[in-house]
């Protein structure tokens, strides 16, 4: 049996940032390496796992992409991670290199303190913990504080914690970094992103290489191979979280909440996006996406929006013996009004 420990990068960053483009993007530029791939995603509609198995690279097929459904994969890594992790060890043929995406409301570091576990830690260890920025989100604030209604709410209320749990989060997954990508600078000039590094900057105490892409292209030797052993440091890299509770407490995401939406063909798309993006504006749903049943068409629609920023294209056609249906995964803070969104939603379609 080989004895050479397998590196794991683990890749994070907050909703919409492009962790899955950047994953995409690195299956196809990964030379001969065979990469096992593990995501997890954040509501019931594996959407990421889809959009993965369908790139069609030959260094990671199928079987090598494996979804962690049960919820997020920080508050599930005893029961989920683990196992998962030690079944892919057990494989035959062992991958060269393990990549983990995490939900974009993960904490980084339970799962990365997992690698120190007797089983997982004289097998694998963590090459590096790669963390992506949507570097026009941070541009246009929405890390800092223009959740104005959770801010008020907190205020009002001393036992909430001070920071919103955006925030908060995003700057847990940054402390956790090796290497920042500040992605999504085609959105932004170069003023806006000197304002973006210096603001992530300010945000974190150890200073981890950033680097700049573009719909997460970054070569896979830039990425793979940092080489860093990220679990032997974790202790140094503690979120807010751990930092209020010593006490271990466990970590939760009441904060946020999805649920899916599931409708009928859709005739006219883009008057359908059009009505979709005010309701995402008036509600502030954060990240909604999934799969459009256009009538009349032989492909299917992928949807894709970050805030009220909506990319969508046909991705594939359908299969033969495939139910043709529109489903959307819709993520907001807990506050968001679910049954107003979607009803909404819903109503986009029945008039
Ligand atoms: N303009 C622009 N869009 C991008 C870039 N990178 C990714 N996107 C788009 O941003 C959207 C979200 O990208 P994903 O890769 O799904 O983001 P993610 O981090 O995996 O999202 P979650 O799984 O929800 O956490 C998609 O519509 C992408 O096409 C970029 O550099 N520029």
């Amino acid at each position: 049996m080989n004895q050479q420990k397998i590196p794991a990068t683990v890749i994070t960053g907050f909703l919409g940032a492009g962790k899955t483009t950047m994953i995409r993007n690195l299956l196809t530029n990964a030379g001969g390496k065979k990469i096992a791939l593990v995501i997890n995603e954040f509501g019931d509609l594996g959407v990421d796992g889809e959009v993965l198995k369908g790139c069609g690279a030959e260094n990671c097929s199928e079987e090598d992409i494996i979804e962690l459904t049960n919820g997020c994969i920080c508050c599930t890594v005893a029961d989920d991670f683990i196992p998962t992790m030690t079944k892919l060890l057990e494989r035959e043929q062992r991958p060269d290199h393990i990549v983990i995406e995490t939900s974009g409301l993960a904490l980084p570091q339970p799962l990365v303190a997992a690698f120190n576990w007797p089983d997982i830690r004289t097998q694998v260890t963590v090459d590096g913990v790669i963390t992506v920025v949507d570097s026009a989100a941070v541009a246009a604030g929405r890390f800092a504080d223009d959740h104005d209604a959770v801010e008020a709410a907190r205020s009002e209320d001393d036992s909430l914690d001070h920071e919103s749990p955006i925030e908060e989060l995003f700057e847990d997954q940054l402390t956790c970094a090796d290497l920042i990508v500040l992605n999504k600078t085609d959105l932004i000039d170069g003023d806006g992103l000197g304002r973006v590094k210096s603001e992530v900057a300010s945000r974190i105490a150890r200073k981890p290489v950033m680097i700049e892409a573009r719909n997460g292209e970054v070569p896979a030797g830039v990425l793979l191979g940092l080489g860093i052993g990220t679990e032997d440091d974790i202790a140094n890299r503690k979120s807010h979280h751990e930092l209020e509770h010593e006490d271990g407490a466990p970590h939760d995401h009441d904060e946020f909440d999805s649920f899916v939406v599931e409708l009928g063909a859709i005739s006219d798309p883009t008057g359908f996006v059009e009505k979709l993006k005010g309701i995402i504006a008036e509600h502030d749903v954060l990240r909604l996406k999934g799969f459009i049943d256009v009538s009349g068409k032989p492909m299917r629609l992928q949807l894709q929006a970050v805030g009220s920023r909506i990319d969508q294209y046909f991705d594939r056609a359908w299969a033969a013996g495939e139910a043709r249906r529109t489903r959307l995964v819709v993520i907001g803070l807990h506050e968001m009004n679910q049954d107003a969104v979607r009803k909404a939603i819903e109503a986009l379609v029945q008039g």
